[in-house]
């Protein structure tokens, strides 16, 4: 591997003692169209380039179902689904299933399994879930299915989300997207010059 550095991770597996998750009081309740993660989000954001994913809040409260049309411009091999944008797909609609427990966090680490290929054309359905929140940590698993819920599984993916506040954003976002979101020049200046 000549001079590539290993970085050492911890594992993505939710302890077996840890607590069920509970619905953050204001997320959407079920049946609801979940908020997209912001404007300008490339998951489920209704602007050029997105994959325009829509999730819905689950009966239960905390997982969600998501909607994903896999068009041509989505392929990888010929007439298929590029590998990385089901991951983007996942990433996204995991992502989701946390905003229904805790209010922001990032991904650290996501494993996905590519069980069948996804031809143009499918409708994809994922279901995704937070399986336990533990201190920061945030452990999501989720499946997707080919053309209808519950229908043949097309892959699987679990992810380890880390909660962040405000201040990742302010740190590492363009200023430009911050003061489009209302930030003031002061508080990004502010959240930079902190250690
Ligand atoms: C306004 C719009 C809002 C919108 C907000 C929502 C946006 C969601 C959008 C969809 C999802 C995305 O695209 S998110 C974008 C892609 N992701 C990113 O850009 C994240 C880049 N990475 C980072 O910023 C950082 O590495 C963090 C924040 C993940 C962690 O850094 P940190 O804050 O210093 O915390 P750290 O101490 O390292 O880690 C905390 C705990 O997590 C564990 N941990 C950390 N990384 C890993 C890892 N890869 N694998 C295993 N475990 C890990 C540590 O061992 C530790 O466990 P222990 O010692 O406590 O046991």
């Amino acid at each position: 591997m000549g001079n590539v550095r290993r970085v050492p991770t911890s594992t993505i597996e939710p302890p077996a003692d840890a607590e069920a998750p509970r619905r953050h009081p204001k997320a959407p309740g079920p049946g609801e169209r979940t908020r997209e993660h912001h404007s300008q989000c490339r998951g489920c954001a209704d602007v050029p380039g997105s994959l325009r994913i829509r999730s819905w809040v689950e009966d239960d409260g905390v997982s969600v179902r998501s909607r994903f049309d896999v068009l041509d411009e989505h392929q990888g091999g010929p007439g298929l689904l590029h590998g990385g944008l089901l991951m983007t797909a996942f990433d996204d609609a995991l992502g989701t299933a946390h905003t229904q427990v805790v209010r922001a966090a990032v991904t650290a680490r996501m494993e996905t399994d590519f069980r069948r290929p996804v031809p143009v054309g499918t409708t994809l359905w994922l279901r995704s879930r937070v399986d336990a929140v533990v201190g920061r940590k945030v452990y999501t698993s989720g499946v997707a299915y080919l053309g209808e819920l519950d229908g043949e599984v097309a892959g699987t993916a679990r992810a380890l989300f880390v909660k962040v506040g405000a201040e990742h954003f302010l740190k590492h976002s363009r200023p430009e997207d911050l003061e489009a979101l209302g930030a003031s020049r002061e508080v990004i200046e502010a959240a930079r010059a902190a250690p």
